[in-house]
């Protein structure tokens, strides 16, 4: 699928993987709405991007996904400023252990409720034109992250809403794709502050930095350009892409269907 004319939603866009894969898809030639809490570094970051993509390309909107009233303003702006919606990634999250129902309503919650907010601009059965969703997930849907249970719980949880969203939208005929991102460790703003969210857990916090001295970090090019491969491709709906330092590979998951 081509990125010339298309408009994506991304949540968490000011910063870290939100900010990459922003890029990403404005040198493929689409249109963003950027959405993130932090005004302050979504508008500066917008500043920088009018200048090298043009500000018609652009969009900057205050939004909070913890709130449905917030994300559905947001979607609706977008979706009037561009005509429409083809692409969101639902990226926004936070690693909290400590505020742990804050992490639950922003990694899961925040999820379904862009999903269901998407779906009324992009299902084919509600005039849009369908498209693709990407949920970022991580390492931590897949396998267990011990310094982190609820952090781990959300994003498996996003791993199932997923594949059981992409197989609902065939059986419902919504023409809209959903995958997700499983990357390992990034250096980013969530990756530096680990030590002061741990919570109750923070006795684990050197044990978690073994386990990313052991995993490697993963370049943001990589995960990025997973992100884009899930968009592009139009073959892939309900699936998951692993990206860690040696894989960069589609999650085979077993099958339990005789
Ligand atoms: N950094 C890492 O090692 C990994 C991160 N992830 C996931 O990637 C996603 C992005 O994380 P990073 O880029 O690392 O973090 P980050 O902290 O660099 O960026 C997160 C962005 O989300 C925004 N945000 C936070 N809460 C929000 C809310 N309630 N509403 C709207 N925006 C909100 C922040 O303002 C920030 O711009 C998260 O879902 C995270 O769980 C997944 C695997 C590894
Ligand atoms: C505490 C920092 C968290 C940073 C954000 C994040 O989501 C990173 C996660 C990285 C790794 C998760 C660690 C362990 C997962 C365990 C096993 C996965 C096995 C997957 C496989 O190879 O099959």
């Amino acid at each position: 699928m081509s990125l010339t004319g298309k408009t994506a939603v991304v949540t968490g866009a000011a910063m870290g993987i939100g900010r990459a894969v922003t890029e990403l898809l404005l040198q493929h030639g689409a249109k963003v709405a950027l959405l993130d809490v932090n005004e302050t570094a979504g508008k500066s970051l917008v500043e920088v991007l009018d200048k090298l993509y043009g500000r018609e390309r652009t969009l900057f909107l205050s939004c909070d996904v913890e709130s449905e009233e917030q994300i559905k303003a947001a979607f609706l702006k977008a979706a009037e400023t561009f005509g429409g919606i083809d692409i969101l990634f639902n990226n926004a999250g936070v690693l909290n252990e400590d505020r742990w129902e804050r992490t639950v309503s922003i990694n899961l919650m925040g999820v379904i409720r862009g999903s269901y907010a998407a779906l009324e601009h992009m299902s084919k059965l509600s005039g849009g034109r369908g498209g693709v969703i990407i949920n970022t997930s991580s390492l931590a849907g897949l396998g267990p992250l011990p310094s982190c249970p609820v952090y781990t719980a959300t994003k498996h949880a996003v791993v199932g809403f997923t594949r059981a969203m992409a197989a609902a939208s065939v059986a419902s005929g919504y023409g809209v794709r959903f995958n997700a991102l499983c990357p390992g460790f990034v250096q980013t703003d969530l990756f530096s502050a680990i030590e002061s969210n741990l919570g109750r857990f923070a006795h684990l916090a050197a044990a978690t930095q073994q386990l990313a001295e052991h995993f490697g970090l993963v370049g943001m090019c990589d995960v990025a350009e997973a992100a884009l491969d899930m968009v592009t491709d139009e073959t892939k709906n309900g699936e998951v892409f692993l990206v860690s330092p040696k894989r960069k590979e589609y999650v085979n998951f077993p099958s339990f269907v005789q």
